[in-house]
């Protein structure tokens, strides 16, 4: 197998690391990661980071993509033999989770379209050209005959575990990356899957001169047959780093022959620690240290003696550049890769999706749909065709609380189910630089609203003549107002939760309990006026007290009642019952303007914390 390594042509590595050193936070102290990591990697090879469980080959991944959060990083990284910068770094990585983070719902040639669209950019690239870039990923990959399928997962139907792979590194492939990155590639597929994944990378890799490394815990002897080079960690430490081809040589020349066909198992036998017990575990540190040390000494021989046997590209590597470059201490960097494209077009490609998410997620649709209809039939027949007695006033109050409640949970709950399981892929995109957070949010937005208003309006309406609420234009259309101004703010409230709060089940407790709490000042349960001071202040943020406030003045204005002669307490006008309920602060013009205030605080709130809290504090250097 002749490796593709790229050092005579040219003799610069892609990407060269100099004494990483990774340190993270233990029970007592801190712990060592990854000690003294040096190495370099040229186009069109294809590395494997290998070793044990734990081992560190995800975080030795992570700080070479500049991933890493948390913990203490020292050392260098050098991207085309200068200093990285995070922003075009950024540009030319792909790197491709473990877990493949799609959208279950979208088809795969629509998944690669999406980021065709969003990535290449709109002056390099025509329409033609993005959908050309498209197809022959698809080919590349051999997804041609599944462009059209689902990528599923998590419990829809869809394409296969190796395919949903590949359709993953295809999402990254459409761009023109330099470097590919893939952790645990193989993990979850099985055998033929996986080798056909590593088989496809390497043809790319070959193909387009890009560089690709990835961790992989156990490949089989085919797969280590397709590495160019590899990097064998134990304990964080680096006990081999060269061609794959040459590794079993190199262990055999230090004293330990191979004892497997397979030379990953050999490898991994070799460099695990025991933990059975404490004089093992010592035992097998301490012969990893010897491993490291051995191969310190070997490479750098190596170096001396300029064969360049272990590491193609030696001769350049930066762990002999680098002899007098002070290790750096890393940097969190916040930065966010310049867009693709403008923020109309990106803003159209994402209302295209997310409307194709959000209709094609049926249970949603019709969950969202039938509510309405449900509490429509409830509140029309349980306070049916409403007369002028005493007993209405009560059944009015009855209906305009369950109208102004019905516009919250059924709202919000859904919504924030929806915004919350797009997380982890837009996360993802985000952390690619795939497009502006703003457009994003403009775009999931507005993809809700019909599916929020058109039920709720057919329920209003219904509900409003079945109950027979006051049969006057202007009334119902100002109580129809005050409902899509509750139903903004609802909406709101489900995006800023959603944005605050990381588990969708921390979010399903939080949600209940804040609204329940809401309840109680929204002027039904205890009247508006005579809350306790401390707490009154409450009510002037909630959109229960302006929705309340609204429908009950709308409808309870004007009318009158009958007094029968056995009750001592009478209303004779819908003015007393809203002076009796203190619901005549605002007027209703003002509880609608209220409402949409409120409703747009919390879509600031909401965008404020996607903008700055959920953006990922990556470890820089
Ligand atoms: N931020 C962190 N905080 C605490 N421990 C960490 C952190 N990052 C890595 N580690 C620890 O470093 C070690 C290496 O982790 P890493 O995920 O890189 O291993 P790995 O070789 O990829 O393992 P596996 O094959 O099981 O995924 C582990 O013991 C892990 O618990």
């Amino acid at each position: 197998m002749t490796t593709m390594t790229d050092e005579k042509v040219n003799p610069t590595p892609i990407l060269s690391w100099n004494s990483l050193n990774y340190d993270v936070k233990a029970k007592h102290g801190v712990r060592r990661v990854l000690h003294d990591i040096s190495g370099s990697v040229y186009p069109g090879e294809l590395v494997a980071i290998m070793g044990s469980s734990g081992a560190g080959k995800t975080t030795l991944l992570n700080v070479l993509a500049g991933r890493v959060q948390g913990g203490r990083l020292y050392g260098n990284i050098e991207f085309n033999g200068v200093k990285r910068k995070p922003s075009s770094f950024k540009r030319l990585l792909a790197y491709v989770e473990q877990d493949d983070l799609m959208f279950a719902q979208l088809s795969v040639r629509e998944t690669l379209n999406t980021s065709a669209q969003l990535r290449l950019s709109d002056k390099k690239y025509s329409e033609e050209e993005k959908n050309e870039r498209v197809d022959s990923v698809l080919r590349q990959l051999r997804l041609t005959h599944v462009g059209d399928s689902r990528i599923g997962g998590g419990g829809e139907r869809g394409v296969s575990g190796g395919e949903r792979k590949r359709v993953s590194i295809g999402v990254e492939l459409v761009t023109d990356p330099s470097i590919l990155v893939l952790d645990e590639p193989s993990s979850g597929l099985d055998s033929s899957s996986a080798e056909m994944v590593v088989a496809l990378t390497k043809q790319m890799s070959v193909e387009r001169r890009l560089c690709t490394l990835m961790t992989i815990h156990q490949p089989s002897a085919e797969m280590v047959a397709l590495f160019d080079k590899i990097i064998v960690l134990a304990q964080g430490r680096l006990v081999y780093m060269g061609l794959a081809s040459q590794a079993v040589d190199y262990f055999a020349s230090i004293g330990f022959p191979s004892t497997h066909p397979n030379p990953a198992n050999f490898l991994i036998d070799l460099t695990t620690v025991d933990f059975s017990s404490d004089s093992a575990m010592q035992k097998s540190e301490e012969h990893v240290r010897l491993l490291a040390e051995t191969f310190a000494k070997h490479r750098d021989s190596a170096l001396l003696t300029a064969k360049g046997s272990f590491e193609s590209g030696v001769k350049t590597d930066c762990s002999q550049r680098n002899v007098d470059i002070t290790p750096e201490v890393a940097a969190i960097a916040l930065f966010e890769p310049a867009p693709m494209s403008r923020w109309l077009s990106e803003f159209q490609i994402l209302m295209r999706r997310e409307w194709a998410l959000s209709v094609r997620n049926h249970s949603l649709v019709y969950g969202m749909a039938t509510e309405p209809m449900v509490m429509m039939l409830f509140l029309g027949f349980v306070f049916f065709q409403l007369k002028h007695d005493q007993a209405s006033v009560q059944n009015r109050i009855g209906a305009l609380f369950s109208l102004s409640i019905s516009c919250t949970f059924a709202v919000i709950i859904p919504g924030m189910t929806v915004i919350m399981s797009a997380r982890d892929v837009v996360l993802r995109e985000r952390s690619a630089g795939t497009y502006r957070m703003s457009s994003y949010f403009f775009a999931r937005a507005l993809c809700i609203y019909p599916l929020v208003y058109i039920p709720y309006t057919v329920m209003y309406t219904g509900a409003y003549f079945i109950a027979h609420l006051q049969y006057e234009a202007s009334k119902f259309f100002i109580g129809m107002a005050n409902m899509y101004a509750i139903l903004f703010a609802s909406l709101g409230f489900s995006f800023a939760v959603s944005m605050l709060v990381k588990k969708i089940e921390a979010a399903h407790i939080v949600t209940p309990v804040t609204l329940a709490t809401l309840m109680l000042f929204a002027g039904n349960m205890s009247h508006a006026g005579a809350i306790t001071p401390v707490l009154r202040w409450i009510k002037y943020i909630c959109m229960y007290y302006y929705a309340y406030s609204g429908f009950v003045q709308n409808e309870f204005g004007g009318l009158e009642f009958e007094c029968d002669t056995s009750s001592t307490l009478c209303y004779r006008t819908g003015e007393e019952v809203i002076a009796t309920y203190g619901l005549d602060e605002f007027p209703i013009w003002l509880c609608i303007v209220l409402n949409l205030v409120l409703g747009v605080g919390l879509y600031i709130a909401a965008y404020c914390l996607l903008r700055w809290k959920a953006k990922p504090r990556y470890l820089w250097i």
